[in-house]
């Protein structure tokens, strides 16, 4: 079954939905969990320096027995150590997953590059026309950090890759609002924290009734991950999620097999979500 895929600024496209090395995985081995996320139908990894496993990322690619030309993989510039520049840094993580190429590289935080956000944005562009990339994005920016660097990009960033589920949707919509200006890819982690991390919240009774009456109408089982997982997609964002678990692995690829969300049910998730400010990753967020 193929994967929907988004179009990128830079004319490249990506799968709609990663797998992440980071949370679960963080310093962890990812051979394992990589592999079998592929063998269960995720293309897309999603990896970063901070992670401490990109070697092992490279290892599940090798072991999941799937080509190379048929994944896409993400991987980010956490820090610059002393003397490196963006291009020397995803060298060194080409290396470790045994890649000549990364499909994207995101510069992970903008905190970690204060007073050098357009610098190191200028490497990143760097990193793109050497072909080590095909496309570079940003990951945790604000509307200052975009600005700041669109100020000197001569290639806009492809992607801002923050923490998006409906107890940030309100508070996110300036951010949306620079990203359409520029066309840059929304996607998001920590998009199932309401499920787990926030349960409890306002949102559970609004995703079961979803989900009861979007199984009945599918006649089979949904689960709340797909309802969410849905809600982000017919957003038009770039979904990155993990599992340790096989099955749920299946069940994260097989969204795009769930019946649409009514255009009432999106706007009764984002109303009932904007009751409740609750971000569950503020260390890589400017504060408020
Ligand atoms: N750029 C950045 O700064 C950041 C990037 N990331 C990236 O995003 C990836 C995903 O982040 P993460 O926040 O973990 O993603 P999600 O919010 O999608 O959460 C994934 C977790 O949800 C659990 N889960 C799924 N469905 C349910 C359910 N119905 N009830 C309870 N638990 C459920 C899974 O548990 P189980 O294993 O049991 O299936 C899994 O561990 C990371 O690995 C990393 O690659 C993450 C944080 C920051
Ligand atoms: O990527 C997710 C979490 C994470 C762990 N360490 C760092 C450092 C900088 C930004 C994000 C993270």
């Amino acid at each position: 079954m193929s994967v929907p895929t988004l179009l990128l600024n830079d004319g490249n496209s990506v799968p709609w939905i990663g797998f992440g090395t980071g949370t679960a995985l963080y310093s962890k081995d990812a051979a394992e969990a990589v592999s079998v996320a592929i063998q269960n139908g995720f293309i897309h990894l999603d990896g970063a320096q901070v992670y401490n496993n990109e070697e092992t990322l490279g290892v599940g690619v090798v072991q999941s027995g799937k080509p190379r030309s048929e994944l896409f993989v993400t991987t980010k510039l956490t820090k610059l150590k002393p003397g490196a520049t963006p291009k020397s840094a995803l060298q060194e993580s080409l290396k470790k997953l045994g890649l000549d190429q990364a499909d994207l590289y995101l510069i992970h935080t903008p905190n970690n590059h204060k007073g050098q956000l357009k610098e190191v944005w200028k490497g990143m562009e760097e990193c793109k026309k050497d072909g080590l990339t095909k496309s570079i994005g940003v990951s945790n920016f604000a509307v200052e950090h975009l600005e700041e660097i669109l100020e000197v990009a001569t290639i806009p960033p492809s992607v801002n890759q923050i923490e998006l589920h409906p107890y940030v949707w309100k508070a996110l919509q300036p951010v949306f609002e620079i990203h359409k200006q520029h066309g840059i890819v929304t996607s998001s982690y920590a998009g199932l924290s309401p499920l787990f991390r926030g349960k409890g919240g306002p949102l559970d009774p609004v995703i079961e009734s979803i989900r009861q009456r979007l199984q009945t109408t599918r006649g089979q089982p949904v689960t709340d991950s797909q309802v969410l997982n849905k809600w982000l997609k017919q957003n038009g964002i770039l979904v990155i999620t993990t599992t340790s678990k096989a099955e749920r692995a299946r069940e994260y690829v097989d969204t795009v097999n769930v019946p649409d969300l009514t255009a009432e049910e999106i706007a009764l998730i984002e109303k009932t979500g904007s009751q409740l400010h609750q971000r569950y990753f503020p260390g890589n967020w400017p504060p408020e």
